[in-house]
């Protein structure tokens, strides 16, 4: 495997002064390519800047990040495509979904008829043939979240960054679109890191969790995922490999940290949610099937 992704003593500071944030200390981490990787953190500690930073939408303080060697310096990379969580945002209402998709693709060196072809591969790849004529707002939200990520296949991309993806769409359409992530990234190969806050969802999807800590947000554990390349959503989570992972990313998230007590009640009320909602989610798919 090659390095896809080097970030490299990468610390991002917003203002100056004594109204200076340190968001972002001291980060260094490769993703290999073909690689799906996920980054879970705390909210607040600081993810969604370093995406941004990786994905050259802001100048990081100091460091360096490098896509396939070369060192992002000035904008976002040709090569690279993220996808963010709230789709409502990112798609042009007054355009079809077709057009949405291939929307960046007229930046590039492509004909019409390529650029078509390329929108309606990345639309049949998340199983939205029949629905390019349409706009964003005739479409359920997951649905409009699979046409972000549409858009982003659309430009074959290096590496896709995805920022808190599904966390706008309810817990069923979550888990599908987590499957048809590690469905897509397997069949085109792709290198793919998933921002989360999400501890069972880092799990699920990835070949690797990177845990951060609290703002501002370092790394605390670099976690390879054991599970079986085929997973399910109510097999896979209920196994031993899962749930042992899930305990050790939870205690890493929330150890350690300074105000002990707080943190493990903070702690467990967040995992009792987590388990909530997944168990929930877990009911409607057995409901369904
Ligand atoms: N443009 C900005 N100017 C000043 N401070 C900012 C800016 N953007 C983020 N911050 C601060 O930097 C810290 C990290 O924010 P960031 O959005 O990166 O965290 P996050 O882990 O993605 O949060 P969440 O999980 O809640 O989305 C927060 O304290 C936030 O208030």
């Amino acid at each position: 495997m090659s390095t896809m992704l080097e970030v490299s003593g990468l610390n991002h500071r917003y203002g100056t002064g004594e109204k200076a944030h340190v968001a972002v200390n001291d980060l260094s981490f490769t993703v290999e390519a073909g690689e799906l990787a996920s980054i879970v953190g705390p909210s607040g500690c600081g993810k969604s800047t370093l995406l941004r930073c990786i994905a050259g939408l802001i100048k990081p303080t100091s460091g360096q990040v490098s896509l396939h060697g070369e060192a992002i310096s000035s904008g976002v990379p040709d090569d690279l495509a993220v996808v963010f969580q709230d789709y409502s945002r990112s798609l042009f209402p007054w355009l079809s979904v077709a057009k949405n998709v291939e929307f960046p693709l007229r930046w590039r060196n492509l004909s019409r008829s390529e650029r078509r072809t390329r929108a309606q591969d990345a639309l049949d790849s998340v199983g939205l043939s029949g629905v390019g004529s349409k706009f964003p707002w005739q479409l359920s939200g997951g649905m409009q979240q699979r046409v972000s990520i549409a858009r982003a296949l659309a430009s074959r991309p290096a590496l896709l960054l995805m920022d808190e993806p599904f966390a706008s769409v309810d817990a069923q359409t979550r888990f599908e679109l987590e499957d048809l992530t590690r469905r897509v990234q397997r069949e085109n190969g792709s290198t793919v890191l998933v921002v989360t806050h999400d501890i069972d969802e880092s799990v699920y999807l990835s070949d690797r969790v990177l845990v951060l800590s609290k703002s501002p947000a370092s790394i605390v554990a670099d976690l390879p995922v054991g599970l079986p390349a085929d997973r399910d959503q109510i097999t896979t989570r209920e196994s031993a490999e899962f749930v042992t992972l899930r305990g050790e990313v939870a205690r890493l998230l929330h150890g350690g940290a300074p105000e002990a007590a707080a943190a493990a009640s903070d702690a467990a009320e967040y995992d009792l949610a987590q388990q909530e909602a997944a168990s929930d989610a877990a009911a409607e798919v057995r409901a369904k099937s």
